[in-house]
């Protein structure tokens, strides 16, 4: 694909995100703060990173948990997957939680989420009174059983 641009404003003491292994599939985001950060059970903040992105028409990049911190600390990211629009030039930032039921600590430069980019498409809508039948119809929701 055309390559992303980013701009970094973290004053390069973090690299760029970086793909931790050759079938990474997300990249990790650095916290880019100059202080701890303490947030208590039941808190969330937004946590910025530093970096701006500009992608071609037609990528997004999704924010995930990382899920090492999830298990071990309780830490998710509120909104469950952050959606970066191709067309936002504001920085990155992430919301996170402490699901946990200790406080945790974020530090400067501690990789705090991961960035996925992501193809789409964009839908168009044609209105209509009926919808085409399935065999699952209106079912849903466990319709189905366990
Ligand atoms: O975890 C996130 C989610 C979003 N954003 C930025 C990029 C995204 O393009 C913009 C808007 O996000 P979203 O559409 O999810 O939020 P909204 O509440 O709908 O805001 P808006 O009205 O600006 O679209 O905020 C982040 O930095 N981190
Ligand atoms: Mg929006």
């Amino acid at each position: 694909m055309e390559k992303c641009k980013i701009k970094i404003i973290n004053q390069s003491k973090y690299s760029l995100p970086q793909y931790q292994t050759q079938g990474s599939a997300g990249m990790d985001l650095y916290a880019d703060i100059n202080k701890n950060i303490l947030l208590k059970p039941g808190e969330r903040v937004l946590i910025p990173t530093g970096i701006f992105i500009s992608m071609p028409i037609g990528y997004e990049a999704q924010i995930r948990a990382r899920s090492g911190l999830s298990i071990k600390h309780g830490i998710t990211l509120i909104n469950g997957i952050g959606t970066i629009d191709s067309d936002y030039r504001g920085e990155i930032k992430i919301i996170v939680i402490n699901l946990g039921q200790e406080d945790y600590v974020f530090q400067p430069g501690e990789r705090i989420a991961q960035m996925v980019i992501k193809k789409y498409i964009m839908a168009e809508w044609e209105l209509v009174d009926h919808l085409d039948q399935t065999p699952r119809g209106v079912g849903g929701f466990g319709h189905s059983g366990k």
